[in-house]
């Protein structure tokens, strides 16, 4: 993580105290007429893997979008650590260990694994002006990330274009891990893929969580949310309709959920 720190309020509670890793409170977004979220309140464990779910227009990106800094909450608050925080933008929820993994990946298919992991984000050698991108570390670390973070056997000397929907998506998720965020949000990770692919994906959120990863998973897929998550989050017209433990909810009752706001 970089020393660039997000407005931390003075008098907060330390990172140690016990509490959720990332929370929001009682957050409303409105967009002119429009309320796309209305208070929200949501609470992530450290180290779970918690789905936010709900059907189309029901608020999942734009409270994806708060939790990482796109935007600022109409109102209600956000929480890392036990400490409130407001994001002015991507780059401080970044630098407070927060990292998105969006939907349509936004690869350089031309480019090797590793530059497009590290893309923008190079490691460097020489001092100020006179540093140049170090490609020998670049490749070092691209490989670490996939092999010890991801447990996968991904070459970064190779084009992006010749990997899978799967490895690609893998490849995303390494370029996120290379901020070394301990929360990393999957903006519906599988929703394009075979299902093999699917299950090399979800094979790799474990491996994540089991790392040491905090992960928010935006997902429209029940096969997904039953077979990952540990929590889920209900959103239904803007507003948060259960939280539940997936042991505790039935794939109709969640659907029902998702489609009325209503357990069924
Ligand atoms: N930037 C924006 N400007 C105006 N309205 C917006 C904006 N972003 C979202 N909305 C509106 O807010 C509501 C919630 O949208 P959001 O994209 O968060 O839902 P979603 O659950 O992610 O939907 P989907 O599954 O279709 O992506 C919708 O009515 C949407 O049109």
């Amino acid at each position: 993580m970089s020393s660039d720190a997000p407005t931390v309020s003075d008098d907060a509670p330390t990172a140690d105290d016990a509490g959720p890793k990332i929370a929001a409170e009682n957050v409303r977004k409105v967009f002119g007429r429009i309320v796309a979220l209305d208070d929200v309140s949501l609470s992530v464990r450290e180290n779970e893997i918690f789905a936010v779910v709900g059907d189309n227009g029901a608020g999942k990106s734009t409270l994806m979008n708060l939790l990482c800094g796109v935007h600022r909450p109409t109102q209600g608050s956000l929480s890392l650590n036990g400490r409130p925080v407001a994001f002015d933008g991507p780059d401080e929820a970044r630098a407070a260990g927060i990292e998105t993994v969006y939907q349509d990946l936004a690869l350089m298919d031309d480019l090797d694994v590793a530059t497009n992991i590290f893309m923008g984000n190079f490691p460097r050698k020489g001092v100020g002006p006179f540093s140049v991108v170090d490609w020998e570390e670049t490749y070092e670390r691209a490989a670490t990330i996939v092999d010890t973070h991801l447990e996968r056997d991904i070459d970064p000397r190779a084009e992006v274009a010749y990997h899978s929907g799967g490895e690609r998506q893998l490849i995303a998720i390494a370029r996120a891990l290379a901020f070394d965020p301990d929360v990393v949000i999957l903006d519906e990770p599988t929703s394009a893929l075979s299902v093999d692919a699917t299950e090399l994906v979800q094979e790799t959120v474990r491996t994540l969580r089991r790392n040491g990863k905090t992960i928010i998973i935006v997902s429209h897929s029940l096969e997904e949310i039953f077979g990952l998550a540990d929590r889920i989050g209900v959103l239904y017209q803007g507003s948060m309709a259960a939280v539940t433990s997936t042991d505790d909810v039935s794939a109709d009752e969640l659907r029902s959920l998702m489609v009325s706001g209503e357990r069924s």
